[in-house]
């Protein structure tokens, strides 16, 4: 018999992987962790950047670098799309709704953001808590981007500067902690909360030589020439801006701590230093507020 001239069927499996979405990660469990009570929000410049030292203990920041070492992470390039910052980093990115969740209940997060509690050093527990609370988070908290983003710079990797968006998306519900279905199929679509990101969070899980996160209040001091085209919001007057000039602001990484930023309109330009030595892991995502 002649061979056959007819073309073999294309195989399909591409389409169908890639509109499936990975599964997430089995992330390990948050603990060891300090007492909520030991953990407090600083402030190192008011209503733009807030830390949370030891957020992460340092055990938890090691058991957490050795299960992210095993995650597929990608090399961003470093010639990026017409308008984007210049990042040269390792990355990994998932949609991950219940460890956002965890992160947020399971570490006091929730609790210092909101002000619950004890151990805040100000920003939350004035008078008038509440406006002010909404007024620093630019809405009404609903808690942390299901986003999740990992960051792995090696020595001479680097992100350049860049201004952080805000973004719209809906926000899941919370997820039940009981172990029994919802009671219909349309329980979880009719409850999404359009919502919108307005700080950035970055959880740093080492220390290193260089990588420090800095941040340039005034727009003289920005490094590389590069000026930003959008509207700056009220970032010019900021407490450290006087005479429209200030002195960059280097937030040191910390082993397992959280810093927080205003991001969106009222983001501050800012970089992640170039590492020079040790590895620098980062654990990113974003507080979301009702839209
Ligand atoms: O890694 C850093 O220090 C900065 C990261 C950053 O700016 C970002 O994720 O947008
Ligand atoms: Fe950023």
């Amino acid at each position: 018999m002649p061979p056959s001239k007819k073309k073999p069927p294309k195989p399909t499996t591409t389409t169908t992987s890639r509109s499936t979405p990975p599964p997430p990660p089995n992330w390990p469990p948050l603990t060891p962790l300090l007492p909520t009570s030991s953990l407090s929000l600083q402030t190192v410049l008011p209503s733009q950047i807030l830390t949370i030292p030891h957020l992460f203990t340092p055990t938890l920041c090691k058991t957490y670098v050795s299960f992210l070492s095993t995650l597929p992470l990608v090399t961003t390039p470093a010639n990026p799309k017409k308008g984007d910052a210049v990042r040269v980093n390792d990355r990994f990115q998932i949609e991950d709704k219940v460890f956002a969740e965890r992160l947020w209940e399971g570490t006091g997060l929730r609790g210092l953001v909101l002000g619950e509690g004890e151990g805040e050093d100000g920003e939350g527990e004035e008078e008038g808590g509440e406006e002010k609370r909404r007024e620093l988070w630019g809405g009404d908290v609903l808690g942390l981007n299901p986003n999740i983003r990992i960051y792995r710079y090696t020595p001479g990797q680097h992100f350049a500067p860049h201004y952080d968006d805000s973004n719209t998306l809906s926000f899941p519900p919370p997820t039940t902690t009981t172990t029994s279905p919802p009671r219909t199929s349309t329980a979880l679509t009719h409850h999404l909360i359009p919502a919108l990101t307005t700080w950035t969070l970055l959880l740093y899980l080492t220390s290193c030589v260089g990588g420090e996160t800095v941040f340039y209040p005034s727009s003289q001091d920005e490094p590389t020439g590069k000026k930003s085209k959008k509207k700056k919001g009220k970032e010019g007057s900021s407490s450290v801006g006087v005479g429209g000039r200030s002195e960059p602001i280097v937030c040191e990484m910390e082993v397992g701590m959280a810093l927080l930023h205003r991001h969106g309109r009222e983001c501050l330009l800012h970089e992640g230093r170039e590492v020079r030595e040790g590895v620098k892991w980062v654990i990113r995502s974003d507080v979301c507020v009702r839209r």
